[in-house]
């Protein structure tokens, strides 16, 4: 397997995971404590949000960032000319969610942020310290009360045969914050790219959790740290008329956090939406 499957609970987990993001940018975790129910759970119940024309009611303000994105604005990659096939919602803690989806989508954006903190801490300590002293701030006090993190629910729809030519799923990026935590998606289609620029399918088993580096954290360790291009391809076959739902959370510095003497996280970030098109 081409990203290492580390297993949680073991007692070189610390070690092992921060050598696999350091070797691939992503690392997969087993045994870990977001209990797959939950995932499962949300993953019913946001496919009746995404199936029911009242989401257009959720519709994302510019400014702030949170409710419904609709496929005609979802995002462009960063070089590509083609929107991705997908719509999503974002959630922040401070954001607007449907009542009745919020309490289970909280209790979920709760224990993954703190998942990634506690990860985000493993990378810390397992950070040499030639690389260490580029760290403008200790990465766990980054994040700190950040209200930053955003947990994106994404359904990607059946595909209808009328897509536009050279549309994806999502088409292959990176990501603009610090880690990313993924549980499995209920279908597969995520992929990685190597140093030798082959693609690599990421297993999709229920209950395995992925990680990856997003830009924010190759910029503040000074490119110790890989920002990975990952991409999800279109199914084939049967599998084009299945929804899929994914569910990233991307943890996010304080907007004032200097990454590095060209950024604050707040520029980074800024700069990054407006070349998606969503600012
Ligand atoms: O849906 C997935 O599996 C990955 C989504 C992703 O890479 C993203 O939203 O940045
Ligand atoms: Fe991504």
């Amino acid at each position: 397997m081409y990203v290492q499957n580390v297993d949680y609970t073991s007692s070189e987990a610390p070690e092992r995971f921060v050598e696999s993001l350091r070797e691939t940018g992503f690392g997969v975790l087993r045994n870990h404590p977001i209990p797959g129910e939950l995932v499962t759970s949300i993953y019913r119940h946001w496919q009746a949000f995404f199936d029911d024309p009242a989401k257009h009611d959720w519709r994302y303000d510019t400014g702030r960032q949170d409710g419904y994105f609709p496929p005609d604005v979802s995002e462009t990659a960063k070089g590509h000319g083609v929107k991705d096939l997908k719509e999503y919602y974002h959630v922040y803690p401070w954001g607007r969610v449907p009542e009745a989806l919020r309490g289970e989508i909280m209790d979920y954006y709760r224990r993954a942020e703190a998942l990634a903190s506690t990860l985000l801490g493993w990378v810390e300590a397992q950070t040499p310290a030639q690389t260490a002293q580029y760290y403008r701030e200790p990465l766990s006090r980054m994040i700190e009360d950040s209200g930053q993190t955003l947990l994106r629910v994404l359904h990607y729809p059946p595909l209808a045969g009328d897509e536009e030519p050279g549309a994806v799923r999502a088409a292959a990026h990176e990501d603009i914050n610090l880690l990313t935590v993924l549980p499995a998606a209920n279908e597969p289609g995520l992929e990685v790219r190597g140093r030798d620029g082959s693609w690599h399918e990421v297993p999709c088993d229920p209950g395995q959790l992925v990680i990856n580096v997003g830009d924010m954290l190759q910029e503040a360790s000074n490119g110790y740290f890989p920002s990975t291009t990952h991409r999800v391809v279109n199914p084939s076959g049967e599998a084009r008329l299945q929804s899929r739902l994914s569910l990233p959370l991307f943890l996010h510095p304080r907007p004032e956090v200097v990454l590095s003497a060209r950024h604050t996280a707040d520029s980074y970030l800024k700069e990054r939406l407006r070349e998606l098109g969503v600012i």
